[in-house]
């Protein structure tokens, strides 16, 4: 099949804009160099992919999630720069719903490999937005990038109670890919690793269902694997001053090529569900500080009545974590939950791939983890396993632009 009469292209224009366009402008559209953009009002939509920043960080969070972490193998700089640009051009056309290359799962000729994978033959954009970060690896002596390390990207500390897998953390470039339909964001994956080849390897990665949090006040709090609403008190893509102060990273910051960038935490934290699930309610309540059904404030009536922290413990979670305990330090939360299968022992090997981005992890998830860490009674049915900190590099402009330019410029 061309790619001129691709279904995916087709489907990628998602409801809203084949009904606005109609079948022949289809036709039409899909002969143009830059690809129709239709906002994913629904779960089948596209989201733009060129912008000031990155999707896939303030954009409504989606229902699923795969992340994956690679160690650059090359030595070549030029050959990581021209990674970077191919995997920027597959990138901007899977978000559209197309196919990873030009010929697509079965345009090539028939002695090739295609250049698709071939399994989201047939299905829309669904959301997908794919997100790129640089780990604190990567800027060293291998690519001549030492001196342009952010200090925001300084290496976590350790925290109490910790259990950090090494081959589970860390990597030198991570993509976020988020979607509404699983095999969307494992087909997006799957293709940058393959076009990766000989220049990458995939270190880790994490596959995501049923999002623990909401980044617009436009979804509902969604709930995760502990029962409790996720998201309530999250820094919002409606926040506008917020966003701007503590989200994005400015110039003045001190890495110039970050500006309008953000930097990435990601920890998996597994649950000891079983115990958590013979605990009692009055128990788990305390330990949050909001109710299990409405996701209320302790002594509050409704989900978004405003916090009244004395009403809690003093060592309930949502009171450690509170902005004003941290010189009103706010993340943007964007987690999912996982079941990787069980362990062997009767147990599910379940919990939270905890996600947040913000403007310096110094400033902000390091001192909200470390109060967690030292205080929190939730640890009692918690393990952080795997963690992972990168800088994720503003948004590509247009389609002369690439992920990371600015850092290699
Ligand atoms: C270091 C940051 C945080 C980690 C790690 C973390 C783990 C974690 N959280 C929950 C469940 C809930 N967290 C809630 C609120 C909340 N959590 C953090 C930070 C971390 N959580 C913050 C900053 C906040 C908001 C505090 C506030 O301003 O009110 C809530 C309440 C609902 C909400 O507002 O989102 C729940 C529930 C789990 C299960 C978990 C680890 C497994
Ligand atoms: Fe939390």
């Amino acid at each position: 099949m061309s790619e001129h009469i691709s279904r995916r292209k087709i489907f990628g224009l998602g409801a809203a804009g084949v009904a606005a366009a109609g079948a022949g402008a289809i036709a039409a559209r899909s002969l143009l160099a830059e690809p129709p953009v239709v906002h994913a009002s629904s779960t089948s939509g596209a989201f733009p992919f060129y912008g000031e920043h990155q999707a896939g960080i303030v954009t409504p969070a989606q229902d699923r999630l795969h992340f994956v972490a690679f160690d650059v193998t090359t030595t070549r700089r030029e050959e990581l720069t021209g990674l970077l640009q191919e995997w920027t051009a597959a990138a901007a056309r899977l978000t559209q719903g197309r196919d990873a290359g030009a010929s697509g799962a079965v345009g090539g000729p028939p002695e090739a490999a295609p250049d698709d994978t071939g399994e989201a033959l047939g299905l829309p954009a669904s959301g997908l937005t794919l997100t790129v970060g640089f780990g604190a690896s990567l800027f060293d002596d291998r690519f001549g990038l030492a001196a342009r390390r952010p200090a925001a990207l300084a290496d976590l500390p350790r925290f109490p109670g910790e259990r950090l897998i090494p081959e589970i953390s860390g990597g030198d470039i991570c993509v976020q890919a988020c979607a509404h339909d699983p095999q969307v964001a494992v087909h997006a994956i799957r293709n940058l690793a393959r076009i990766g080849f000989g220049k990458v390897t995939v270190r880790w990665s994490q596959l995501g269902f049923g999002r623990t949090s909401s980044t617009s006040r436009a979804q509902t709090t969604p709930r995760n694997l502990m029962g409790f609403k996720d998201g309530t008190n999250n820094m919002k893509l409606e926040d506008d001053d917020l966003v701007r102060d503590q989200l994005w990273a400015a110039a003045e910051d001190g890495a110039d090529w970050m500006a309008g960038g953000s930097y990435l935490v990601t920890r998996k934290i597994r649950m000891t569900i079983e115990t958590w699930d013979r605990t009692s309610l009055r128990e788990q309540e305390d330990i949050f500080g909001r109710d299990k059904n409405e996701g209320a404030p302790a002594g509050k009536k409704n989900e978004f009545d405003p916090v009244d922290l004395a009403a809690m413990k003093p060592d309930a979670h949502v009171r450690l974590a509170h902005p004003t305990a941290h010189a009103n330090a706010h993340l943007l939360r964007r987690g999912y939950n996982y079941v990787d299968g069980s362990d062997g022992l009767g147990r599910l090997d379940a919990g939270l791939f905890f996600i947040a981005y913000q403007r310096d992890p110094r400033r902000q998830f390091v001192p909200v983890q470390m109060s967690l860490a030292k205080n929190d009674p939730l640890n009692e049915y918690i393990k952080h396993v795997s963690s992972g900190m990168f800088a994720c590099p503003p948004g590509v402009r247009d389609a002369g632009d690439y992920w990371g330019r600015q850092l290699f410029a």
